[in-house]
């Protein structure tokens, strides 16, 4: 069956196993080894009846034979071992190279994608690479050769017999022409069940608090475990297929062994074949169960495995961002100057424009501020800075070149970010603050913790610095993230320094201390602020007002508060007016 993605599925599934090809080739060839002189057997089998028939000696017979099973085994363990190392670094490579994609994606892309879905793939899919990718393509070669072999082989007995034996392989093919396709459609409607379901997972753990707030556990339960059970009813659909192809070849060569054994009788009987003849050919059709079974389970696996490699590549598939250096180049250390000049924005073809013609003149070194009503742009405007959206139109010029022309590397390195909601990873609270820069110094960190008022904090922690977080800074409060996020931001020594609301969970205290220490850094470096408290803002030394995506005013507070009503009913609201 094949599907317009087929082709790229192949080549994904041959791109794993294109670096393991040697173990693959080798421990392919034991197993085939292995499979011909089991292969063997039966014609040492014949002679030794013809042997006893004549009363010769057996001994020198018997040794052969022993000595085939053994080699046979020996050979066969062998390849098994290689096969299964090379399964193996299959799903290593598929996870490598999986992660590499998943960490180079576009923001977009990864917010339109469920994480747990995402995480499924990594886990799940892959796994199921093991098989395909080694003994289900060294089965399949292997199943083939030897099957053709013996088939060749009891030609070369009896013609009669054989045609009884090819007419049992119709009747496998027969199934398993119509199971494996069912096979593939189930296997990919349970990976996508579980990744369904890892996503729903992903959803509650994520909102854990909110879930038991709202009482909505039995409702999550509930959508989990349908999403659970979507997988095992997919799971069993496929299981039914599998059985069926396979058992149609233990079936088939029973009924096969039972025709073979009445029609070679009677041909013994009037003396067109010898009884060793007869023998050696049962023993044929009782070992072609084996390469048949090898056949079919490599093509199960094989359908399993391309319903995995399907899923893998829609990965591959998503946007990543422009691969760029691999270290960020050197940039300068002052204040970067930045330019919006008539910049547009929307956030899908299909909505509307969220920025509609932004222009801002950002000089190096000082403190701007966006304020504004909620949804009005502003945080959509650092995200084009740092370009997890590109503008539909217009441009942003940092020191007077297109961010679109910059290396990415080098641009971010000279950003420091402090999101909306302060995100935390898990870890310690050291790795957070010096997640933007690994090497910073034992005084460097301890400086951004005083600045930030931090230190009482650590201080108060069991382990100080090396104290862990929990998930998303979980064990922190809210304005603690907010000033851990801002030490990692400063730590980094940024030449712009991206604010987004990072004062709202902070008590009065808190905002003074950290208005002094956002001055300080506007001495050196660029800041942009976004702020709904405009007493955080008051002292930038531009203000610029947005307003439904476009720029309403910018000035001074005084200047605004005197020329721009939305301003001046910000600060009456806020108390601020005559301050
Ligand atoms: N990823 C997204 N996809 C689609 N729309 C988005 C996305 N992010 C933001 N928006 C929309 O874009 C608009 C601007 O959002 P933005 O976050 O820039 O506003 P803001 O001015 O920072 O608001 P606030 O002050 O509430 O933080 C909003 O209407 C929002 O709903």
């Amino acid at each position: 069956m094949r599907t317009p993605i087929d082709r790229p599925a192949w080549r994904t599934l041959l791109g794993y196993v294109r670096p393991h090809r040697r173990t693959v080739l080798i421990g392919g060839t034991l197993t085939l080894l292995g499979g011909l002189a089991a292969a063997a057997q039966p014609l040492a089998a014949k002679a030794l009846v013809d042997r006893l028939g004549t009363g010769g000696a057996i001994t020198g017979l018997l040794a052969l034979l022993v000595a085939l099973a053994l080699a046979a085994a020996a050979i066969a363990m062998v390849g098994d071992y290689l096969l299964e190392r090379a399964a193996e670094s299959v799903v290593l490579v598929a996870r490598k190279r999986l992660t590499r994609k998943l960490l180079s994606l576009r923001v977009p892309a990864v917010q339109r994608a469920e994480p747990g879905d995402l995480m499924s793939r990594f886990t799940s899919d892959t796994t199921l690479l093991r098989e395909v990718c080694t003994s289900a393509l060294v089965g399949l070669v292997t199943g083939a050769v030897t099957t053709v072999v013996m088939v060749v082989m009891m030609g070369v007995m009896d013609l009669a017999l054989l045609g009884v034996t090819v007419a049992v392989l119709a009747v496998v093919g027969l199934f398993a022409g119509a199971g494996l396709p069912m096979i593939e459609k189930a296997s990919r409607a349970a990976q996508a069940a579980v990744g369904d379901t890892g996503a729903r997972l992903e959803r509650a753990l994520g909102a854990f608090r909110t879930v038991k707030a709202a009482g909505a556990e039995a409702r999550e339960i509930a959508a989990i475990e349908r999403g659970a059970e979507d997988a095992w009813r997919a799971g069993l659909r496929s299981a039914r297929w599998e059985s069926l192809v396979h058992g149609s070849n233990t079936l088939a060569i029973q009924a096969a062994f039972l025709a073979v054994l009445g029609i070679g009788g009677a041909r013994v009987a009037t003396g067109a074949i010898s009884l060793s003849t007869l023998v050696a050919f049962l023993l044929f059709l009782f070992y072609l169960t084996e390469p048949i079974g090898q056949l079919l389970h490599a093509g199960s696996r094989l359908s399993v495995g391309l319903a995995a490699v399907r899923r893998l590549s829609e990965v591959e598939e998503m946007q990543s961002e422009p691969a760029g250096a691999a270290h960020a180049e050197a940039v300068a250390k002052d204040g970067a100057r930045l330019v919006f000049e008539d910049v547009r924005f929307r956030y899908g073809p299909e909505l509307p424009e969220v920025l509609r013609g932004v222009s801002v003149d950002v000089p190096a070194t000082g403190m701007t501020a966006f304020v504004g009503p909620s949804g009005a742009g502003k945080s959509t405007l650092f995200a084009l800075i740092e370009r997890f959206h590109e503008p539909s139109a217009g441009r942003i010029l940092m020191d007077g070149r297109d961010l679109a022309d910059w290396d990415l590397a080098s641009l971010r390195a000279g950003v420091g970010y402090v999101e909306q909601d302060a995100p935390m990873l898990s870890g310690t609270l050291r790795d957070n603050l010096v997640y933007g820069r690994p090497d910073a110094t034992e005084e460097e960190i301890r400086d951004a913790v005083a600045h930030t008022r931090l230190d009482s904090l650590v201080e108060r922690l069991p382990e100080g610095l090396d104290t862990p977080v929990g998930h998303r800074g979980n064990f922190l409060s809210g304005g603690e993230r907010q000033r851990v996020a801002l030490a990692r931001a400063l730590i980094r020594r940024p030449r712009l320094l991206l604010l987004d609301e990072i004062t709202s969970q902070l008590d009065a205290a808190n905002e003074m201390a950290i208005r002094d220490v956002v001055t300080t850094a506007a001495k050196t470096m660029t800041v942009l602020v976004v702020a709904h408290r405009l007493s955080t803002v008051t002292q930038a030394d531009r203000i610029v007002v947005v307003d439904n995506g476009t720029v309403r005013a910018s000035g001074t507070h005084d200047e605004l508060v005197a020329s721009d009503s939305m301003y001046a009913d910000f600060a009456a609201t806020q108390l601020l007016v005559g301050e």
